[in-house]
């Protein structure tokens, strides 16, 4: 043995061994890196194929890239209503690169809303930092420190005390330059979805319309105004139109103006719990006119259904269709207050099939106020003017997602104040 060793040490042949160990080991680094990268790769592709295999029913449209986007963009909400009839409780939708997964099922609202795989923030990210100008940085820690600020501010409590001098200081700031200030708060409406996508070049005159309004107030409060004043247009019109409630209705304020000295018009909020009537119908008309969609970004590949979402999709709810579900609201294309009879503000929730304002920790920090506001509006319109309606109530637009619809075409009234 001995002898072989020293053997070994003499001749080359032990560099040689070595070397040629050095060599194989080189090798298989990089043979065993190269296997690790196909191996990743490989995962990859199959998890994705597993996705793809369990993902929902897709409706990707024949244009490359573009998907279905024209079928979508000519009116997404007709587009969505006919896909869900088709496809059922969940599916998706490609649209220019981007799928949207659409949920329909009530049953899966709670996850929607109370999933952590799920995230709010994110959804509306960029198109809050881009409509106000807010940095980005800022946005995300700041922002649960607003939502309460706004939610403490705006709550049942102090809604007087709010109203009163939010109205006054619109008042101030729009008594000069009011007809400016409709041009611009219009175009800023109606380009909104456009506007937070599209470069600044390629819409001008709507970042100039939303650089102006910055400079007045902040651009939710402004959106979220807007949708009010849209309700408070389908309230009244379908009041009027509708005999039985309005006579009903009209009972219930005469009897509050028989007790009011001097037929004083400004309500307060205490006035409101008098007139549950009322109430009920903002809150239908509310049912009927609906956001388009809420959503949240899926932060965490989630299964729902029994089919996989992948992490950075967008998952939405659809509150227009979805207060058309006839297990919640039977024969839900009517107008029908006495369905709100007797339901308490906290049973207005998703629970119940009721998704106007969103649920979970993102919920609507403004929805007391923003209803509290509706009927005050409402109530002092048809206690001031005699109207009768001339064309029946328009049809609504299907065209936007965000926000509540706007009528097709005009309501004609004819108005007269009335004999106090
Ligand atoms: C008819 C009137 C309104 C409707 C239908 C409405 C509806 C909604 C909906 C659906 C959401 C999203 C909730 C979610 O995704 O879960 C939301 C969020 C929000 N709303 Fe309203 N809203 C209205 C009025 C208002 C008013 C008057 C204000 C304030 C003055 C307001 C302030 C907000 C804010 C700050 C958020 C964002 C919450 C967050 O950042 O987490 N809304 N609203």
């Amino acid at each position: 043995m001995r002898e072989m060793i020293a053997l070994f040490n003499q001749s080359d042949l032990w560099r040689e061994i070595c070397t040629f160990c050095l060599i194989l080991k080189d090798n298989y680094i990089k043979q065993l890196t190269v296997c690790v990268v196909l191996c990743t790769i490989f995962c990859i592709y199959l998890r994705r194929v597993k996705l793809k295999l369990n993902s929902p029913p897709c409706c990707r449209g024949w244009i490359p890239f573009l998907g279905c986007a024209l079928d979508f963009g000519k009116s997404p909400l007709t587009f969505i209503g006919q896909k869900k009839d088709e496809h059922g409780p969940l599916f998706s939708v490609y649209v220019a690169g981007q799928t949207l997964h659409i949920l329909t099922d009530q049953t899966m609202y709670q996850v929607f809303f109370e999933s952590p795989c799920l995230d709010f923030e994110l959804t509306v990210f960029d198109a809050i930092t881009k409509a106000g100008l807010i940095n980005k940085d800022k946005f995300i820690e700041r922002h649960s420190k607003l939502y309460h600020a706004v939610k403490g501010t705006l709550s049942p409590l102090r809604l007087d005390d709010v109203t009163g001098a939010i109205c006054g200081k619109f008042r101030k700031q729009f008594d000069q330059n009011y007809l400016q200030f409709i041009e611009q708060f219009e175009c800023f409406d109606e380009n909104f979805e456009l506007g937070v996508q599209l470069p600044s070049i390629f819409i001008r005159k709507w970042t100039q319309a939303r650089n102006s309004l910055l400079k007045r107030m902040s651009e939710k409060f402004f959106k979220s105004t807007h949708k009010d004043n849209m309700i408070v247009f389908w309230a009244i019109a379908r009041i009027l139109t509708d005999e039985r409630v309005k006579q009903k209705l009209y009972q219930e304020l005469n009897e509050l103006r028989s007790e009011k000295p001097n037929n004083d018009f400004d309500l307060s909020f205490e006035d409101l719990k008098q007139l549950p009537y009322l109430r009920c119908c903002v809150q239908e008309a509310l049912r009927l006119q609906s956001e388009g969609i809420v959503g949240r970004k899926i932060v965490k590949d989630i299964n729902l259904l029994g089919y996989d979402l992948q992490k950075g999709d967008l998952l939405v709810l659809c509150p227009y269709w979805a207060h058309r579900n006839e297990q919640f609201f039977p024969d839900p294309e009517a107008f029908k207050p006495e369905r709100w009879e007797g339901v308490s503000f906290a049973r207005m929730s998703y629970r119940q099939g009721f998704i106007a304002f969103g649920g979970g920790r993102s919920q609507c920090p403004g929805r007391y106020f923003a209803h509290s506001v509706m009927q005050k509006f409402v109530a002092s319109f048809l206690l001031q003017f005699h109207c009768t309606p001339h064309t029946p109530v328009p049809a609504a637009s299907m065209m936007h997602l965000v926000g509540v619809q706007h009528p097709t075409s005009d309501f004609i009234v004819s108005c007269s104040k009335r004999n106090l």
